[in-house]
């Protein structure tokens, strides 16, 4: 944390606020006595004593007001630097997890602990250990000062202290839990809240608003329900503190009285007693309160510690070989996988063998769920093989640089996202090469996608996101996307699914066409539904339940009579 807080410049922030709250804690802390000797000089008429105290005093009042404000204000800004530099690090250290980590974490959840949860962190180490810190250095120098006194009265004060401190540890240790499951309630009410409000035309349709609704106000329940209890909770720590409290001041004036009446304590030093006696347990009130604050955040903030402290992803710390240049030759040897997130279920992919020549077009086929975007997930290694080994261009693709390699591939996935930004920075996102605007026009043009682009009010200006185009749009513009990347592997995944037909006409035309371009330099490997945009592949990987089962061309697979030749049956008399 510390090293964060270094990081960002804050220390000398930090160091100035501590050490104006000392000065300004031990300040105060004379103040009393200085006060009550000053009423008893006045009331004996010691004009020296008086005119002396009321200039320490004033200095006293002074100096403590000037560094409370010092502390206020530098605690204010080392809380503001602090929460910014803790999303920023949290916010980096959840982009480069492994793909696994997403599909094990709600989006939701993590923006919570991006927003709230961060922001309840730095309080705790910007305002309650500042404010801790202030009142534990007020009670250690009100006990030196009742010890000085009376050490009777001052252990009698010091052992009602430590019950009040008992209770609390309790009371805290219960806050902790509570707060914790106020967050996780909180983080599921945001999460159901987000998936209902992004799926809302799904929802409209199937008329689901109420059971949603319930949904959402089960969460609020659960947080009301804890919040209610940890109220009754505060109630009786308050009942507890006021009881003990009020017991001071009646032992300070029976003890007192007594001491007085037998001459072993002056009138001077039973009002200085009082007063040390009320700032002693007035700082332990504040303490508990403060680390009961503290706790919660804590609680709160567990979460967040957790995941600053997760290591990023392998593929971010191995820098990994690169080529001079990435023919395509891809090989996939006895490759077996199943996703982390269901790690007891069969193998997703089971002894996948397959070689893609550099510069071929392959198709995959197969039914639906049979593994056919996961061999391409592995193949662009957002996930690991369990067994077996993928190989490009001869060299494992463990031992490559993975970011280098990314860069020399484009994919167009199954459901494009578009991204909250203009169609022009959509179709050069990723793009680490400079890039003109014709060459960004010609990507759009080859994907069939100027036409539409053209016809919006702002052109490639155009602000747009996944809401407001259509299927088959946004598939055009991650063919551009992809296009413009001018790769040396080119990965279409049912690049026609959502296209109408005759935009998948064109689309087809599209595919043809980079495909008869990059015979000669690019490897594309389609994984489609629709049959008939795979005819022309040189070949046709058919698979059936996470296994390889036929492999060959179009006529052949045909005459195999197979599971290709039944989806094509199936397909044509769908048509028909
Ligand atoms: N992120 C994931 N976590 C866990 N299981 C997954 C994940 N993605 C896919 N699966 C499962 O892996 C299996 C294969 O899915 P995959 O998407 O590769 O199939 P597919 O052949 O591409 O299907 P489709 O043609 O419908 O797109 C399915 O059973 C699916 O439920």
């Amino acid at each position: 944390m510390w090293d964060l807080v270094e990081s960002h410049g804050s220390r000398w922030v930090i160091f100035v606020a501590f050490t104006s709250l000392i000065i300004a804690a031990l300040s105060e802390i004379s103040i009393p006595s200085i006060l009550s000797e000053s009423i008893f000089a006045a009331q004996s008429s010691d004009a020296v004593v008086f005119s002396r105290n009321s200039k320490i005093l004033a200095f006293l009042c002074i100096t403590s007001g000037i560094c409370s404000g010092l502390r206020s204000g530098c605690f204010g800004i080392a809380n503001i630097i602090l929460m910014k530099c803790l999303r920023e690090t949290l916010y980096s250290v959840l982009l480069f997890q492994d793909i696994s980590f997403f599909d094990r974490e709600a989006v939701g959840d993590l923006t919570s602990r991006l927003g709230a949860d961060c922001q309840r962190l730095s309080l705790v180490i910007a305002n309650d250990m500042s404010l801790i810190l202030r009142n534990v250095l007020q009670g250690i120098g009100a006990l030196i000062n009742l010890l000085i006194l009376s050490r009777p009265l001052a252990l009698s004060t010091l052992f009602i202290c430590c019950v009040l401190s008992m209770i609390f540890l309790l009371y805290g240790q219960y806050q902790k839990k509570a707060a914790k499951l106020v967050q996780d309630f909180t983080a599921g009410a945001n999460e159901a809240a987000q998936e209902t409000l992004s799926l809302m035309r799904t929802v409209r349709v199937y008329g689901t608003e109420r059971k949603e609704f319930g949904r959402f106000k089960q969460w609020l329940d659960k947080v009301a329900f804890v919040n209610i209890r940890e109220s009754v909770a505060y109630g009786f720590w308050c009942v507890s503190f006021s009881t003990l409290y009020r017991s001071t001041q009646i032992i300070a004036v029976v003890l007192g009285g007594i001491s007085i009446m037998s001459g072993h304590v002056s009138a001077e030093q039973l009002t200085k007693y009082v007063l040390y006696c009320e700032w002693l347990i007035y700082a332990t009130w504040r303490v508990t309160d403060n680390v009961s604050s503290m706790m919660q955040s804590v609680g709160a903030s567990e979460k967040v510690l957790q995941l600053m402290d997760l290591l990023p992803s392998d593929q971010v710390l191995s820098k990994g070989v690169k080529l001079q240049r990435v023919m395509g030759h891809i090989q996939f040897v006895n490759v077996s996988f199943r996703y982390p997130s269901r790690a007891k279920q069969i193998p997703v992919l089971d002894g996948i063998n397959v070689s893609v020549q550099a510069h071929e077009v392959v198709a995959i086929v197969g039914l639906s769920g049979s593994g056919k975007s996961t061999l391409v997930n592995l193949l662009l290694r957002l996930y690991e093989p369990i067994t077996g080994q993928i190989y490009i261009d001869g060299f494992p693709l463990r031992e490559l640089d993975i970011r280098w390699l990314r860069g020399k591939i484009g994919f167009v996935p199954q459901e494009p996202h578009i991204f909250h930004m203009s169609i022009k920075s959509n179709i050069e996102y990723g793009c680490s090469r400079y890039i003109k605007k014709e060459d960004i026009e010609c990507a759009a043009k080859q994907a069939y996608a100027h036409d539409f682009i053209s016809s919006l009010p702002d052109g490639y200006e155009t602000v747009v996101d996944d809401n407001l185009l259509s299927g088959g749009q946004k598939q055009r513009i991650a063919v551009a996307r992809a296009i413009l990347r001018d790769p040396a592997i080119l990965i279409l995944d049912e690049a026609t699914s959502a296209l109408d037909s005759e935009t998948e006409h064109y689309v087809k035309g599209v595919i043809h066409a980079l495909r008869s371009d990059m015979k000669a330099k690019r490897t594309v490997i389609v994984i489609a539904h629709r049959l008939s945009t795979v005819k022309a592949a040189d070949r046709i990987v058919v698979m059936d339940v996470g296994r390889i089962t036929e492999m060959g061309n179009h006529t052949g697979l045909l005459e195999k009579d197979g599971l290709y030749a039944k989806l094509v049956g199936a397909q044509t008399d769908t048509l028909a």
